[in-house]
């Protein structure tokens, strides 16, 4: 009977054969119960081995390249490279050869490899863990890299790679009020608290009762340059899973939210109802929208390259084919957003993208678009932010390779943009 390690692991595979078979990103095989079959810590170990796996293919590519003489059928050179992984971080190479042979034996079409992957896997048992520490670190695939080398240069995006090599650690924004102490997190420069080693996220003390919510600590700063207020009526497009959301509620502001994504609103709704916060939730497109605000925070749509430290599925999923019309639909929506904003108010632009056309570019092509649009730099002055963040046309730029010796952070733009009154 298959252990419960064995399924974790079986579901893993399954996600390498859909990421780098089909393109699909993990949230998306997620949203469509990939792993709901398991029981919650095997679903978090399967999503664990998956992203482990993808952030170290490049060196289990090249460790398997010693031992196999042709590449072998996709899942099963995705069974092989999960398994060099996890030998080469110090998994047990019983359970670890084990179960990956009888998952590769369990398929009809490939059950005459178990062989061979069992031979390979004792290989990289013995000889993989030396090897992998000496090893480069993994390379973004080129029709990424090459766009960040142009944009900053080759050293900081060797500093990009070692920080999502890394991973991320886990972040949390307080509720106004709420303490922290029983979570023994750290409190970083910016507020936000970083916690390196928190297991199961809904366990943790304070959680079930809103008392903070999960968000990069770069995440947390477009709403607090935003400074929403009593009183200030606030937009807030693009707004789904709803981390900003929730920051604007909590500082009293009477926030519309809107997203045109029904799932994701499904979740904004539960996280404004575990936190006890309140917004007018509105399920539509950002471009659609009308009315007057006083505030305006747009967190457009992008290529999310910022957030590879956690999501290390999309440079493997994605190809950079979507950029132009995502750059395109940013503009119109800046444009727009622009248009509801009343004179004298406020709005706040921002993508979680490394890529300078999704946000300086954008910024700049707009200030050049709108005689009555400025830039408010003194917004960008907050505890803990660098003034070395700040960009020529007056935005915050926060990169992956920031704040090393703390954990790094997500990559993000953002600039707060004034209307004349
Ligand atoms: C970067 S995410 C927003 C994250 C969110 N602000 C937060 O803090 O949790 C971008 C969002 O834009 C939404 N979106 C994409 N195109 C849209 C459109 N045309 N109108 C409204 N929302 C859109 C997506 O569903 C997604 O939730």
């Amino acid at each position: 009977m298959a252990n419960s390690g064995q399924g974790a692991r079986r579901s893993a595979v399954y996600l390498l054969d859909q990421i780098l078979g089909e393109g699909r990103l993990m949230a998306e095989c997620l949203s469509a119960g990939a792993l709901d079959h398991l029981a919650p810590e095997d679903r978090a170990r399967a999503q664990r081995l998956a992203s482990d796996t993808l952030r170290g293919l490049e060196r289990a590519d090249r460790l398997l390249g010693k031992y196999l003489r042709k590449p072998p059928p996709l899942s099963v050179r995705n069974a092989l490279r999960l398994g060099t992984v996890e030998l080469c971080h110090g998994g047990a190479a019983h359970g670890v050869v084990n179960d990956l042979v009888q998952i590769v034996g369990s398929h009809r079409r490939h059950n005459q490899l178990k062989g061979m992957v069992n031979a390979v896997l004792r290989k990289v048992a013995a000889d993989g863990p030396a090897a992998w520490s000496a090893m480069r670190v993994p390379r973004l695939p080129k029709w990424l890299r090459a766009p960040l080398v142009q944009a900053w240069g080759a050293e900081a995006v060797a500093a990009m790679e070692i920080a999502h090599f890394a991973g991320a650690p886990l972040d949390i924004t307080l509720k106004p009020g709420a303490g922290s102490d029983v979570l023994g997190g750290v409190t970083l420069p910016t507020g936000s608290i970083r916690l390196t080693a928190p297991g199961q996220v809904s366990a943790l003390p304070g959680f079930a009762e809103g008392q903070w919510w999960v968000q990069d600590a770069a995440a947390a700063l477009p709403a607090r340059i935003l400074g929403a207020a009593p009183g200030m009526r606030v937009l807030d497009l693009c707004a789904a899973p709803g981390g900003k959301t929730l920051q604007l509620a909590a500082a009293g502001a009477e926030v519309v939210a809107v997203d045109n994504s029904e799932q994701r609103m499904r979740r904004l709704r539960e996280n404004l109802s575990r936190t006890g916060l309140t917004a007018d939730l509105r399920i539509g497109d950002a471009l659609e929208q009308a009315g007057v605000y006083d505030a305006i925070l747009l967190d457009a749509p992008c290529s999310a390259t910022g957030t590879i430290r956690r999501h290390p599925d999309l440079p493997h999923a994605k190809d950079g084919g979507d950029f132009d019309a995502l750059i395109a639909l940013q503009s119109q929506m800046l444009a727009h957003a622009w248009s509801l904003l009343r004179p004298g108010g406020h709005m706040v632009y921002c993508t979680c993208s490394l890529l300078p056309d999704e946000g300086e570019v954008q910024v700049e092509e707009a200030l050049a678009a709108h005689p009555d649009m400025s830039v408010d730099r003194a917004a960008l002055d907050l505890p803990g932010v660098d003034a070395s963040w700040a960009t020529s046309e007056g935005g915050l730029r926060l990169r992956p390779d920031f704040w090393p010796d703390l954990g790094g952070m997500d990559g993000f733009y953002m600039a707060c943009l004034r209307k004349s009154g």
